[in-house]
Order: C-alpha cells, then sequence, then structure tokens
C-alpha cells in the first residue's frame, strides 16, 4: 500500500512516516504511539493517521458527521470516553473511534468493544496504569572506550551510521590496530582480511559487528531498559493487577532490570562494586596508608634513645645529610613494621585480591624515609591494573545482561502495548457501565433492516441534570417527523440523545439506552436551534443549506431543532412543511422539533407525523411532563396549557373563549 492513499498523509507526512521501521504496518496497526514515533507527528496527529488508515482498508470516505452540531456531539461522546481513561495513549487511541458508515468498520469496532465491556474497571489495575506510557528511544549514549576500526570507505559509512555509538577509526595495516589498541581499551577490527591479525591489547577481527549491535554496543539495549524502567515495571503491575497474560516473562524481566542502574551501569554484582571502590578510593587508601606508617614510625621514634656517634652527628650538621642512613640503621625493624602496616592497610582498605595486594606491596618500597613516602609510579600500575579488570568485569556484565534483555526487547513492546490497550477497553468498560450502556443493533439496507432508529430507556450523558436523575426516553421513528411540546419539555435534549446514540452506536460503541436499533446512517445532519431570527444573507445561506441538503445522498438523518427562529412564524412554517416534504420524499429518516407542528401540518401537502412530549399537567405551578415523545400526537403547549388552566379555575368567559381558539 501507498501511504499517500491514506486519506490526510500527503507527501511530507508519507515521508516521515518512511522513517518507522515498518511504516505500513505500524500505521494499520492503530498504534498510535508507535505511529507518532515518525519524526514530526504527535500523537493527536497519529491518530488521524491510523483513522485515515481504517477509513480507507473499509473503503469508508467519513462523511457521517456532516454538520458542526454533529461533530459536537461525536466530541462529547469522545470526551466522556477519554475522560475514562488514565495514560494519554488510551485518550488519543480512542480518537480513532469515529461515527463509520461502513458495516465492516462497525463490526470491527464492535468486536473490539465487546470484549472491552466485559473488563472489570478495578482501582487497582487503574492505579497501575498511571505509571504506563510508550516505550521511549533514550539519547544514543557515547561510548569511548571502545572502537571500530576498517580500511574501507564504504564500510565505515555504515558502521558510523548502523552504530553511532562508538567511533569508527580507519586503519591501514596492523601497526595502525596496534596504535588504536593503546587508545582504547577494546578495538573491533571489521575487516576479514584482518583476521589472525597478532596485535597486543583487547582487539577482535570481528566482521559481523555491525549485524550484532547487543554485542558490539551492549549499552544502546541497556540505555534502553534503564531509561523504560518505570514503564516497564508499571506495564509489569498492570498485567498482575488485571491477571493478563504477559508478553514477556516478567521475574526474567525484575530480575534483568535489577541488573540495571537508571544510567545504565550494571549494579549489585560485588566484585565489581569492590573494584569500582578501589579505583575510586586508591588516592585517598595511599595517603591513609602513609599516616598510618608515619604514626607507627613518630611513635618508635619517640619511645626510642638513639646514639649519634660524633662522626654521624657532623656530617649530619656539616652535610645536611639526610636522616635516611640514619633511620636505616638505627631503626630498621621499626620501619619495615611500619612499611608493613602501610601496606596491610591498602589491601584491607582496598580490599585487594592477592595478586593485587603483591602489586600494592610495591608502593611502600624499601628505602626508608621519614615521613613516609609511596612510589607513584607503583601507585599508577596499580590503578591501571584496578581499571583495567573492573572494565573488563563490566564489560562481560553488560554483555551477559544485554544477551538476556536481548531476548525481551520485542515481548516488551508487546507487554507496554497490551497495558496501553488495556486502559482504551477499560475506559470503554467504564464509560459503559458508569451510563448504563448496552450494545446497540447497527443495521443497514444489506440487512434488511428496519429504516430509522428506536430507543428505548434512552438517558442522555450530556444532560444539564445529574444523570442518576435523567428520566428514560423511548422514541423511535422512521420517516420526516415533527417534534412538539411544551417548553422545557425536553425536546432539545431528545434530538441530543439521538444524536448521540447513533453517533456512538456508528462508531461501534454502547450507547446509555436499555435497547436501540438504528439505522446505518451515511450521514447526520443536526442542526441545533439558531440564536434569533436571522438578516437576509443569513437566512439565504441557511435556505442554501437546506436546498443542499435536500438533494443530497440517501441514507440521512436529518435532526433539526426550532428552525422556525430563523424568520418570522408563517414564513418559517412553509418552508419548513416544504424540507419535510422533499426529505420525506428521499425516505430520510427526519426529526424537525418545533412549536409550529400544527401549521407546518397544514401548510404540507403529505400527511406529516407528529410527535408529542406532553405536559400531564401544571402540578405547583410548576409542567410535570413525560419526557418520552408521544406517538401521532401533537402536544399541546405551554401558553394552552395555562389557559386551559385558568379556564378551569376561574368562571369568567374570557379564558373559556381563549381556549377555543388553541
Ligand atoms: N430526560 C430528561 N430527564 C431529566 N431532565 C430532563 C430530561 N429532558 C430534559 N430535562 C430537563 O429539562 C430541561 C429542558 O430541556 P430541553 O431544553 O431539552 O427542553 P425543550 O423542550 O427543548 O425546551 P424549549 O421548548 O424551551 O426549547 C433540561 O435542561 C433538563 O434539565
Amino acid at each position: 500500500m501507498e501511504l499517500e492513499a491514506i486519506p490526510g498523509v500527503g507527501a511530507k507526512t508519507a515521508a516521515a512516516l518512511r522513517e518507522l521501521d515498518d511504516p505500513v504496518a505500524t500505521v494499520e496497526s492503530g498504534d498510535v504511539a508507535a505511529i507518532a514515533r515518525a519524526p514530526g507527528v504527535n500523537e493527536a496527529r497519529a491518530a488521524r493517521i491510523a483513522r485515515g488508515a481504517i477509513r480507507r482498508r473499509h473503503g469508508d470516505d467519513g462523511r457521517v458527521l456532516a454538520t458542526d452540531r454533529a461533530r459536537e456531539v461525536y466530541r462529547e461522546a469522545i470526551d466522556l470516553l477519554r475522560e475514562r481513561t488514565v495514560t494519554d495513549y488510551a485518550a488519543k487511541r480512542l480518537e480513532t473511534f469515529y461515527p463509520s458508515a461502513s458495516a465492516s468498520r462497525i463490526d470491527e469496532a464492535q468486536s473490539f468493544v465487546e470484549e472491552a465491556v466485559e473488563r472489570d474497571p478495578d482501582p487497582a489495575v487503574r492505579e497501575a496504569l498511571a505509571g504506563v506510557e510508550p516505550l521511549t528511544d533514550p539519547p544514543t549514549v557515547r561510548v569511548r572506550d571502545r572502537c571500530l576500526a576498517t580500511a574501507d570507505a564504504e564500510t565505515l559509512a555504515r558502521a558510523e551510521s548502523a552504530v553511532p555509538e562508538l567511533s569508527v577509526e580507519t586503519v591501514e595495516d596492523a601497526r595502525d590496530v596496534s596504535e588504536l589498541g593503546r587508545s582504547y581499551a577494546t578495538v573491533i577490527v571489521l575487516d576479514e582480511a584482518f583476521a589472525g591479525l597478532d596485535v597486543e591489547g583487547d582487539v577482535h577481527v570481528r566482521p559481523d559487528a555491525l549485524d550484532e549491535p547487543a554485542e558490539t554496543v551492549p549499552e544502546r539495549l541497556l540505555a534502553f531498559f534503564a531509561a523504560n524502567r518505570a514503564r516497564l515495571e508499571a506495564a509489569a503491575a498492570v498485567h498482575e493487577a488485571a491477571a493478563l497474560s504477559p508478553a514477556a516473562d516478567l521475574d526474567r524481566l525484575r530480575d534483568a532490570l535489577a541488573r540495571l542502574d537508571d544510567d545504565g551501569t550494571i549494579v549489585g554484582d560485588e566484585e565489581l562494586e569492590r573494584l569500582t571502590a578501589a579505583v575510586d578510593d586508591l588516592d585517598a587508601a595511599v595517603s591513609t596508608a602513609e599516616s598510618v606508617a608515619d604514626d607507627r614510625l613518630r611513635d618508635a621514634i619517640r619511645e626510642r634513645d638513639v646514639t649519634i656517634e660524633g662522626t654521624d652527628f657532623l656530617s649530619l650538621v656539616e652535610q645536611g645529610a639526610r636522616v635516611d642512613s640514619l633511620l636505616d640503621r638505627e631503626l630498621a625493624d621499626e620501619y619495615d613494621e611500619a612499611m608493613a602496616r602501610a601496606r596491610e592497610h591498602l589491601a584491607d582498605a582496598l580490599r585487594l585480591e592477592p595478586e593485587e595486594a603483591e602489586l600494592a606491596e610495591r608502593v611502600f618500597g624499601d628505602d626508608p624515609s621519614f615521613p613516609v613516602d609511596h612510589d607513584e609510579t607503583a601507585v599508577s600500575r596499580l590503578k591501571n591494573e584496578l581499571t583495567a579488570a573492573r572494565d573488563r568485569r563490566a564489560a562481560r556484565l553488560k554483555a551477559e545482561l544485554a544477551s538476556d534483555l536481548g531476548d525481551l526487547r520485542e515481548p516488551v513492546e508487546t507487554l507496554v502495548r497490551d497495558a496501553l490497550e488495556l486502559d482504551v477497553a477499560l475506559a470503554i468498560a467504564r464509560f459503559a457501565r458508569d451510563f448504563d450502556c448496552v450494545m446497540p443493533e447497527v443495521v443497514g439496507p444489506d440487512s434488511g433492516g428496519a429504516k430509522g432508529f428506536r430507543i428505548e430507556g434512552g438517558r442522555s450523558p450530556l444532560l444539564d441534570v445529574d444523570f442518576a436523575d435523567a428520566e428514560p426516553i423511548d422514541y423511535a421513528v422512521s420517516g420526516a417527523t415533527l417534534l412538539s411540546g411544551v417548553n422545557s419539555g425536553g425536546k432539545t435534549s431528545t434530538l441530543d440523545l439521538v444524536a448521540l446514540v447513533v453517533v456512538l452506536a456508528q462508531m461501534g460503541m454502547p450507547v446509555p439506552a436499555e435497547s436501540a436499533t438504528v439505522e446505518r446512517f451515511e450521514e447526520v445532519h443536526y442542526y441545533a436551534k439558531s440564536q434569533g431570527t436571522l438578516d437576509a444573507g443569513a437566512f439565504e445561506a441557511t435556505l442554501r443549506d437546506f436546498g443542499d441538503l435536500v438533494e443530497g445522498a440517501d441514507g440521512r438523518l436529518v435532526l433539526v431543532d426550532e428552525l422556525e427562529s430563523i424568520t418570522e412564524p408563517g414564513a418559517s412554517a412553509k418552508i419548513i412543511a416544504g424540507i419535510l416534504e422533499a426529505l420525506s420524499a428521499q425516505d430520510a429518516t427526519a426529526v424537525f422539533v418545533s412549536h409550529l407542528a400544527r401549521e407546518i401540518r397544514d401548510a404540507a401537502d403529505f400527511e406529516v407525523a407528529v410527535d408529542g412530549i406532553e405536559a400531564a399537567g401544571l402540578v405547583d405551578g410548576e409542567l410535570r411532563v413525560n419526557r418520552s415523545p408521544r406517538k401521532g400526537h401533537l402536544a399541546r403547549s405551554t401558553p394552552e396549557l395555562i389557559v386551559e388552566k385558568l379556564a378551569g379555575d376561574r368562571d369568567t368567559d374570557f379564558y373559556a373563549s381563549l381556549l377555543e381558539k388553541f
């Protein structure tokens, strides 16, 4: 598939997507986080791309949301779902659900949702989810103690791009390699031609080094796991809390992570810790060992009476001769003892192994002096030995850990993705529970289903009252219908409920009702109530909209709230009657809320269906409303109800004659 074939993907975005490992599969997977790894593609854009890929797969041109108010209802539906996610990933991923007119897309979404609503949105799982995020690629680590070497320009270019962590050096012969061996702890030669090379130092000829990055630069894998530690631990906790079967062995993962520090270095190895501390503490330990020896000698000298022969004394005074010879002669034993103490201190303080201790012996030589002095060359030799041993051990442990983690690299991607997808599922499950939802039946012409919609016990979460106080509504319409009713009876709320149920149903989502069947509409046109009379220009534009609407395709749902307010009542009634006639002729499903139902019915030259939200009456000046529209019933208006009440209460002809006019 060409990436540009996806709706909304132009040449620039396609080029960015091609930077991904497997662009087509990634885009098709709907994995918003993976798509967002393409340069310059944020998660919101990734969600649009994923949605575009779904559309393309289902041959779906995505025209269902045909008006601003319809798009608003979709946003409100998405927000209700998104509010129930824990992770940003899930919030974005939910945006890949959109109202579709494609049966296969709705089926696909419904099968995901049907599984999702069975999940238990356990608070412990939600808590664990808080730490899960898509895996991140840490910045490239520079490794300075190792280099790659080649004589070939092409290999050099390949090496630089495959292993940016290491310097790549050009070599011509064994001498060059051996020189590199002096600057780097490890040299990896990439050319077969150097096989059998015999140079000093840690030099390997490995023509396959570029294909085995885990071996060549274990630091890369270690940095990846170190950077993602918290996410991985959280994803593991989610699997346990939700009893999901994990894609990666969690004990192995935890064990490996425990051996890794946040900066990608190894922890928990006693020998490595000993060597590291020995290198770090060497200088300090040498100077403490000197003090130990000095103290010992000072005490010894203090306690001794030293007899100096006259000639010695003279030579001391005259020639400034050093006391070394005196020390040597008079205090040889004490000096040896002090040196032994110094060596012992060094070996103990640095916890040296016997062969290292041998080197340490040379730090304190046999040439007597006071204060005691150390041999700098011996110290730096010891330091070099310890450093090399530390680096060798670290390299071995890194390689071992990287090889353990190598097997986990792919599975942890799935582990984290499964945890994030669980958040998507749990948000849907919570939505379904919070609003007492049911899976709707979405029927199309292919399934021979009825036209229009039928909602039973529908309760709108979009009402301005608490959901607990939302009264259930039963409403079914097929064909063009007028919805009449008292003021504040719930007409607008009914349109909102119908729009929400249809939009959710075509997204493949559960709907807030006891049962619902909706036609698979090609387009949903929902027009909100206009704010007052329009001027001539706006009125003309609105009429043109409806002109286009009645010219449009089959399979439309048209919901219109009090269109009459756009112009004067007489003209409005005629216009609405005309629009209804056209829609009815096309077999569209339409609900027009209007206070002019009677006038429209009179103006229409077909039998317009009229439903009504009826007031059961006035109780203490308050309207009692039966929220479910009554089929085939023109509801009495609020003024009519009040006149009726007055006519009953007062015994005057005025109210009775007023009432007759209704
Ligand atoms: N099903 C319901 N359950 C509980 N309350 C409802 C329900 N439907 C509507 N209401 C309440 O009634 C109020 C008025 O509803 P709505 O605006 O839908 O009435 P309307 O018939 O369109 O009014 P108007 O004729 O003034 O345009 C809402 O704000 C809401 O508080």
